[in-house]
């Protein structure tokens, strides 16, 4: 290959198993790897300065062209633990909604289930820093990765957006998956899938070299975080992208 192919991940727990065989791996003679949260790694392959990106599924419409290069993904099957409505108050209590800058797919989801689930009449606010500490009264927020596992031992009333979207429509949810702009190379292609399943197949070593405190990560990444991308979560990713057209 004449240029190394650039990839982003997201730079949450919840990629840790995906990136985990990477390391030593001989794919990565091929690749240059840089990490971000979702909302930024997805503007990154939008605007075209990398080529494949675990991003989140919400920004699909706008990709001129895209190819899922991999059998895997961020989603869930049930709860997923981090990506939640997080308030002091119950759902029909909540007046105003803080988003997550840096969600896409979340965001997304959350005014899904706002409308179409819920039917809860609430003021959405964006944002574009840390806005966890305005979660009080009947303001809510939504939080995603890392922050929120946080968030979980906050919040009194925590409403989690993965299992909703199960109660819904009964079928399982995507967040993100490793989406290129461009064809890329079937040998590149084939590495990449075989470095992303090492991690997956040993859920035991990624967990002892990430301590954390603040949720058990064997519960996370096996029962929580759903990797494979099967035809169930295909279809739960079409029918999630049909609200967003
Ligand atoms: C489950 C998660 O999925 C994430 C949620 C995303 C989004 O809302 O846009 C994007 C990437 C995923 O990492 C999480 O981050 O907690």
């Amino acid at each position: 290959m004449e240029r190394k192919v650039k990839v982003a991940a997201v730079s949450y727990l919840n990629t840790r198993p995906l990136l985990y065989g990477f390391r030593d791996h001989p794919v990565m003679k091929m690749l240059e790897l840089s990490m971000d949260y979702p909302a930024k790694i997805a503007q990154q392959l939008i605007n075209g300065e990398v080529d494949v990106a675990l991003v989140p599924v919400a920004i699909i419409p706008k990709l001129k062209e895209y190819h899922i290069i991999s059998d895997y993904c961020i989603g869930a099957e049930g709860p997923v633990a981090s990506v939640c409505l997080f308030s002091e108050v119950p759902l029909k209590e909540i007046k105003r909604i803080y988003l997550d800058y840096q969600s896409r797919t979340s965001v997304a989801l959350l005014k899904v289930l706002v409308n179409e689930y819920w039917k809860l009449d609430v003021e959405l606010i964006e944002t574009s820093d840390d806005y966890q500490d305005r979660i009080k009264g009947t303001d809510a927020g939504l939080v995603i990765g890392d922050r929120a596992l946080a968030q979980r031992h906050i919040s009194p009333y925590i409403y989690d957006l993965a299992e909703h979207w199960m109660r819904f429509t009964s079928l399982p949810f995507v967040f993100a998956a490793w989406i290129s702009n461009k064809p890329l190379p079937v040998e590149f292609i084939q590495e990449f899938s075989n470095a992303n399943a090492i991690g997956i197949h040993n859920i035991p070593a990624v967990v002892a070299e990430n301590p954390y405190s603040l949720y058990d990560l064997s519960t996370y990444y096996l029962q929580n975080i759903s990797y494979p991308l099967t035809p169930a979560k295909r279809q739960g990713m079409q029918k999630f992208l049909g609200y967003l057209i």
